[in-house]
């Protein structure tokens, strides 16, 4: 397994969200939604986002611009706001760094995957766009050489054109109310391409066989037959070679990268993820309490192993109370990683140790490592980021773990959001909080980000040096940004993650 260079919150978050996220619950066995199944769904919504790119000036692609196009006929049919509302309405997975785009292109993964089709690799880091993007979704009463044209423009060859519509046109189906030109009787709720609910490749065959009731093949209107216009367009030269089922795989998967990881030129995305990071550190959680500084964080380690002891290590801040070697703790409690859809494919099993470090506020703490240990005769592995340790940029301000608090009501539950300042009472401390969940009750979905300043945490009096301020966010920010402004110092800390904290519930209802 590759080793995980930290800190990169956005690589980690996306490995995170493939192998551990919530989303695959929607994608597991292929479940079926409306006559469909949500896949055909995630993997017809992200094609029709994408199909904005145009390769000749870099613009476009899988930008979520489909937000705001979804009054075109091109986009007709409910999946389209089914699927965008599983993306921003029904999980608190966007970040601010990890947008509706991204999670359209997990979506597709994760459903191609549910189905039985090729494991994608996995690339981050899309920008969602604020406006609509051209009409440019090819249509079926569009003849072939617009077709031809379309997939150019959008970067794939006439060859690459033929296996990505068969690729697509593995799952779901046509509707009648959204194309009844298509689909002419009005009994026919849906027509499915072909005979099987899996990502396989029966579109392929039957068409081949002339079995086929693909109604883009062979549909009672001329016009619409734009899948057999395609798929003969070379002779079935094409068709031919995805009889294969490995081929058909093969083809599928890169063809469908390509297309998810079709963005605007400007766009850097990460690496694609194929498999998991070894030694996967969680963000660490502070709190001052009764002149200690407590430090928890977690370890992920690849393999379970029960005999496998790890020590965690770190170094002051001044150099002068741990010894040359570092503070040690050993693990507190390991737990088993639960991994999702693409990791039991996979095969995957891991284990987290979880640290509690308890540390002297004067000297701090500069940097932690690792030492694993498997207890089978091999070396003892050092798992210090490559050297350098896992950094702690500024011990001055944090949000203080056990101090904040989940407040349950007997209304609208909150979060008293707790921050610790190493200052006096003339610091000031604001906040950017990042709410995934939209408000609105149709698309665009936006998440919701508000600013804050805190006040002087009159249930928390200054001690030993530190100072706390206090607001209330709603419990389903995930992500925060925190600005301090400390003996005329700004310091601050950015996409502080929530979703990672344990803090303590208090019952007031
Ligand atoms: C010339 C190109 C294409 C045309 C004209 C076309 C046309 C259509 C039409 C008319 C439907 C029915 C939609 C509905 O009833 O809601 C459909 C469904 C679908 N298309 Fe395409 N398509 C094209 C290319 C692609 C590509 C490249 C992909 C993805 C790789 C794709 C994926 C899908 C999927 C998954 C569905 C099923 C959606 C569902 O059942 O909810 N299509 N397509």
């Amino acid at each position: 397994f590759p080793t995980f260079q930290w800190p990169n919150v956005l690589l980690a978050y996306a490995e995170k969200q493939l192998y551990q996220g919530p989303l695959d619950i929607l994608a597991q066995n292929c479940p079926v939604r409306i006559n469909t199944t949500i896949p055909a769904q995630w993997l017809r919504i992200a094609y029709h986002d994408m199909s904005t790119h145009n390769v000749d000036d870099g613009t476009g692609g899988l930008d979520a611009s489909i937000q705001y196009e979804l009054d075109r006929s091109q986009n007709v049919g409910e999946g389209m706001v089914d699927s965008l509302t599983d993306f921003g309405k029904s999980f608190n997975i966007r970040a601010p760094f990890f947008g509706m785009a991204d999670l359209m292109a997990l979506g597709a993964i994760l459903g191609v995957a549910g189905c039985g089709g090729p494991l994608i690799p996995f690339s981050a880091g899309r920008i969602d766009a604020t406006e609509a993007g051209p009409a440019t979704v090819p249509e079926p009463q569009q003849d072939l050489a617009s077709h031809t044209e379309s997939f150019r423009r959008q970067g794939f060859t006439p060859t690459e054109m033929i296996a990505l519509v068969a690729c697509g046109h593995t799952l779901g189906g046509v509707r009648q109310v959204d194309f009844p030109l298509v689909v002419t009787d009005p009994e026919d709720y849906v027509q499915t391409f072909d005979t099987t609910v899996n990502f396989d490749n029966a579109v392929v065959s039957e068409y081949l066989q002339n079995t086929t009731q693909n109604v883009l093949v062979v549909g009672p209107n001329v016009t619409t037959r734009s899948d057999f216009r395609i798929f003969s367009s070379d002779g079935n030269v094409t068709m031919q070679s995805l009889l294969s089922s490995d081929t058909f795989n093969e083809t599928c998967g890169t063809l469908i990268e390509r297309m998810l990881n079709t963005v605007p030129s400007s766009v850097n995305l990460t690496q694609p993820i194929s498999e998991p990071f070894d030694y996967v550190v969680s963000q660490p959680l502070f709190s001052y309490r009764d002149g200690n500084m407590s430090m928890i964080t977690e370890l992920r380690v690849m393999n379970e192993n029960p005999s496998r002891t790890i020590t965690m290590f770190w170094a002051d801040r001044q150099g002068s109370t741990c010894p040359s070697t570092g503070c040690t703790v050993p693990s507190k409690a390991t737990e088993e990683v639960i991994f999702g859809l693409i990791g039991n494919i996979q095969g995957l099993s891991a284990n987290m140790y979880l640290f509690n470090a308890t540390i002297n506020p004067t000297t701090s703490i500069s940097k932690f490592w690792f030492e694993v240990n498997e207890n089978d005769g091999s070396d003892v592995i050092v798992v210090d980021n490559g050297g350098s340790g896992f950094a702690i940029e500024q011990d001055s301000v944090f949000v203080d773990n056990s101090r904040s608090e989940v407040v349950l009501t007997s209304t609208v539950d909150f979060t008293k959001l707790v921050i610790a300042v190493r200052g006096d009472a003339s610091s000031t401390v604001s906040i950017t909080t990042f709410n995934p969940f939209a408000n609105s009750s149709s698309p665009p979905y936006l998440p919701v980000i508000l600013a804050a300043d805190l006040q002087l945490d009159e249930s928390n009096p200054s001690e030993g040096g530190f100072t706390f301020f206090t607001t209330n966010i709603s419990n389903s920010v995930n992500f925060l940004d925190i600005t301090a402004i400390v003996n005329s110092t700004t310091i601050g800390q950015e996409n502080v993650d929530l979703t990672v904290a344990s803090f303590p519930e208090v019952d007031i209802s």
